[in-house]
């Protein structure tokens, strides 16, 4: 379990203070998936630093499995941070190395025995499909390896959290999905809570059971990510979803009653609408639509103009069927 309380963090420059944190409040539950988004600048980065004191807060509380981080002595917070695993964009290897002797470095400078280490790189590079690779450098690897080869140095102490920073924006869509895939099956299999910053809205709805949005160093919005991404209370929210919807053209506008429909779960495959109209009477026109999946869920989100008969009518049947509908216009 991680807890934020109050968290600021102020970085001084020639220009003058920035706030990088704003009194952050933040819960992550044991074994959960959560993201943090926000646009360059909000404060991901500082915000997934404090959560191993590599940025230490300059007001507030970080307790991370009951431990109060920022009143541990030296000693003490070293052998927290071994709980807490850290993945990067760039991947953070040393060149000069094999990848057997990035993966064993931690056990190296956690003083474990030569037996130890070698047993559990075995098992690591066993279960990131690393064997082949265990002698080569990091440079005559893909992204995706030198990503596994991160996680499997991450993983090394047997962290209960792993905090991953940008992990897959070096990546192709190919490779993001291969470690993102890896990344959902570690949560399910070792039960290891995930923090992922990322700018990548697809990201957090793959993988990610909550989200929390950021802006200007406050966290703005939170929730499960189906609650926050279908139904955005910030215009913070709004705006980064929007970016990279493709939407063809501007629609026609049209008269009559339009509306938000978001369809979830099982309802996503379910021919509701044509149901509700052939029943009801009351045509309908397709604005805008998309369908797509969240770690646990399939929904459908659509504008329609409603054309014909009483809009209210439609309305109300699809609504016990269990669609949400807002009324736009
Ligand atoms: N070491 C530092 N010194 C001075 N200012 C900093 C430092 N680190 C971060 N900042 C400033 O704090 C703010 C938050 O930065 P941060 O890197 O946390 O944002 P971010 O949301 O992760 O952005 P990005 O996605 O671009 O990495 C920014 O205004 C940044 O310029």
């Amino acid at each position: 379990m991680i807890r934020l309380e109050g968290v600021t963090r102020r970085f001084r420059s020639p220009a003058g203070v920035r706030l990088a944190l704003d009194g952050v409040d933040l819960t992550v539950a044991a074994g959960e998936v959560f993201g943090v988004v926000g646009r360059s600048g909000a404060g991901k980065s500082t915000l997934v630093r404090t959560l191993n004191l590599l940025e230490r807060p300059d007001a507030g509380r970080v307790w991370v499995d009951d431990q109060d981080l920022m009143g541990l002595n030296p000693a003490a917070l070293r052998a927290a941070r071994r709980r807490i695993g850290m993945i990067f964009q760039h991947f953070n290897l040393l060149h000069s190395r094999t990848i057997r002797d990035n993966i064993a470095l931690p056990l190296v400078l956690d003083g474990r025995s030569r037996v130890e280490i070698a047993s559990r790189v075995d098992e690591l590079m066993e279960r990131l499909g690393l064997i082949e690779h265990a002698r080569k450098h990091p440079a005559q690897l893909s992204g995706g390896q030198k990503q596994r080869v991160g996680i499997a140095r991450a993983l090394a102490c047997e962290p209960s959290i792993l905090l991953c920073d940008e992990a897959t924006s070096a990546l192709d869509p190919e490779t993001t999905e291969e470690i993102l895939a890896l990344l959902d099956q570690l949560n399910l299999d070792l039960g290891l809570t995930l923090v992922l910053i990322t700018h990548e809205m697809e990201v957090v709805r793959r993988v990610c059971d909550k989200v929390a949005v950021m802006e200007a160093g406050k966290i703005v919005e939170t929730g499960a990510t189906a609650d926050v991404f279908l139904k955005p209370q910030t215009q913070a929210t709004r705006s980064l979803l929007a970016e990279g919807e493709s939407r063809t053209a501007t629609p026609r506008p049209v008269g009559g009653t339009v509306a938000r429909l978001v369809f979830r779960g099982e309802r996503t495959f379910e021919p509701v609408l044509s149901r509700v109209s052939r029943e009801t009477g009351v045509d309908h026109a397709i604005l805008a639509g998309r369908i797509g999946r969240f770690r646990d869920q399939a929904y459908g989100q659509l504008e329609v103009a409603f054309a014909g008969g009483d809009p209210q009518v439609a309305i109300a049947r699809l609504r016990a069927e269990g669609v949400e509908v807002e009324v736009v216009s």
